[in-house]
């Protein structure tokens, strides 16, 4: 039957596909697995790396702005004796400004708003009202505070920090403060900057109204940001790290802490592309040291599935020649190293010798006459083939028993048989060894006699029927035959030729009288045979 799927595959051929097949996907399984792994380690660490950092960012912070509150605190105790000493004042403003470095301008305003002094004094507000936001809450409120960001009279975008000034009595008498240029060099902008990271984080500052007080690109300063979830987790009031999309749509790792001294928040953050560059790198690095072992097994798995397929292979080819005289040595030889191979190889040589014992019978069988288990017509034609290929000189003697039908009549079938059973066993007694003895019919023998004149035979068929006619055969008696004798070579006569000559010479023994034999007219004067 043909194979539904005609795929010309081998063993071998499976085996590797299968252990490459297995072998890849383990691979590609832990490069993915060791990936993900890797990945998620990264994203730990910079979740916690950011989330330190922006603890740390808002603990500098609220040194800062605590430190600018403290200078403030004691410049409002020096000033609450001498709030109307206009050079007092100039000193304590322009210290403030020059020698703590604080802030970008420092101010000293009255009950009623006015400024008494201003640094640098270059911003010209000396004598006139303050009635910006931060100056009017200063007012209003009376006590220490963090202005929320707004522009100021000269334009700026500004964080007012103040403290009250209160004379011996109590009595309110006006402010100190000092203002932070956001969108500016300072303080605060270089706290911020030198922490600044050059691997792709940055950070930014957020109050609660979701303005940004600091940001690395200046511009953005001042700008509000809604609908961003870090955002909204840090002015709750929450510290922690999260995954979050940022204002141009790119993925972010950020870490958040609110302040406590101000309702603001810090914010730093990473992209994904910079937080996972460097395992690009990383596994590459992995696939170079496991590309030697991966090929180191690819040879081994393909030297083991030669080794394996190899015998299966000889005992698979061999079958194609299970007939053949030399397939038992060649089975033989297959190296069957593993148990099924080797029990493939024992039934098969099982199974080669049967079959050639079946096929030997089976020719003998078909070159054999089942009664006498001599050799039929068709084994005297290969013979005579043989000999006449091999130039090999033979007499004929055509044997035929006498009045044969009167035994059948007289004695039945059966014991005709036996007659010609015995006959054969003569015959075969009398002949040598290598001469060829055939039934060719009922009662018809014929002799090959190799290299035999036709004299020789004769005298040997004289013995022959010498002794025939003195054997008895139970219960028939003795019998007697006749033989006609021709031989080969002889001049230019062909084989069937010949065997017509013995059967002519039979002939003429049957018409002279039986019980003789004769050798064929043409081979009268023939002594010897002679090749031709
Ligand atoms: N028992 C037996 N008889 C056979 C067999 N084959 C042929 N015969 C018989 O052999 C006989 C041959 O008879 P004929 O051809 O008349 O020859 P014959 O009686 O021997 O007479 P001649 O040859 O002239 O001497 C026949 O009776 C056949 O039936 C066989 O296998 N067994």
């Amino acid at each position: 039957m043909r194979s539904r799927f005609n795929i010309h595959l081998d063993l071998k051929k499976l085996i590797l596909c299968l252990a490459v097949s297995v072998t890849v996907i383990t691979f590609l399984n832990g490069f993915y697995s060791s990936y993900q792994v890797q990945k998620q380690q990264l994203q730990q660490q910079t979740f916690r790396n950011h989330k330190a950092y922006a603890e740390k960012l808002v603990s500098a912070t609220e040194r800062f702005l605590l430190a600018a509150q403290q200078q403030l605190a004691f410049s409002a105790k020096i000033l609450a004796t001498q709030f109307t000493n206009e050079n007092t004042l100039n000193q304590e403003t322009q210290r403030l400004l020059l020698q703590t470095d604080s802030f970008n301008s420092t101010v000293v305003v009255d009950k009623q708003g006015v400024v008494l002094d201003i640094s640098p004094s270059s911003l010209k507000l000396k004598g006139q009202s303050l009635d910006s936001d931060g100056a009017q809450q200063a007012l209003d409120n009376k006590k220490p505070m963090i202005s929320e960001p707004y522009i100021s009279a000269a334009g700026n975008l500004i964080i007012f920090i103040s403290h009250p000034v209160f004379n011996s009595k109590g009595e309110y008498l006006g402010y100190i403060g000092g203002s932070l240029y956001l969108k500016q060099t300072g303080i605060l902008h270089d706290l911020l900057q030198v922490h600044y990271h050059q691997d792709g984080s940055y950070l930014y500052v957020v109050d609660k109204n979701r303005r940004l007080l600091y940001h690395p690109n200046v511009t953005r300063i001042g700008e509000q940001v809604f609908n961003n979830p870090v955002i909204e987790a840090v002015l709750r009031g929450e510290s922690g790290a999260q995954q979050v999309k940022n204002s141009q749509n790119i993925m972010m790792l950020a870490g958040f802490a609110p302040l406590k001294i101000a309702p603001w928040g810090i914010v730093t953050q990473r992209s994904f592309s910079a937080t996972y560059a460097p395992l690009d790198g990383l596994m590459m690095n992995v696939l170079y040291r496991t590309l030697p072992i991966g090929l180191a097994t690819f040879v081994f798995i393909w030297v083991v599935a030669r080794l394996i397929s190899k015998p299966l292979r000889q005992l698979a080819e061999t079958a194609h020649t299970l007939d053949k005289p030399s397939t038992s040595q060649q089975l033989k030889q297959v190296q069957s190293w593993y148990f099924e191979s080797a029990e493939l190889r024992k039934a098969m040589l099982k199974g080669v010798g049967l079959l050639h014992n079946q096929i030997g019978l089976l020719k003998h069988e078909a070159q054999t006459d089942p009664l006498t288990g001599l050799h039929n017509r068709r084994s005297l034609e290969l013979m005579i083939d043989k000999l006449t290929l091999h130039h090999t000189p033979f007499s004929v003697l055509a044997i035929d028993i006498d009045f044969f039908k009167r035994v059948n009549d007289e004695f039945g079938h059966d014991f005709g048989d036996i007659v010609l059973q015995s006959l054969a066993t003569i015959i075969v007694d009398v002949t040598r060894e290598h001469d060829f003895v055939a039934r060719t019919g009922g009662e018809e023998f014929i002799v090959i006699l190799p290299n035999i004149n036709v004299k020789s035979a004769y005298m040997l068929a004289e013995r022959l029927r010498m002794r025939v006619s003195e054997t008895t055969i139970q219960p028939v008696g003795c019998i007697n035959i006749s033989i006609g004798i021709s031989g080969w070579p002889l001049q230019q006569l062909s084989v069937e030729e010949v065997l017509k000559h013995a059967d002519q010479a039979l002939y003429e023994a049957k018409k002279t009288g039986r019980n003789r034999s004769i050798i064929d007219a043409k081979y009268q004067d023939a002594e010897f045979l002679t090749l031709q």
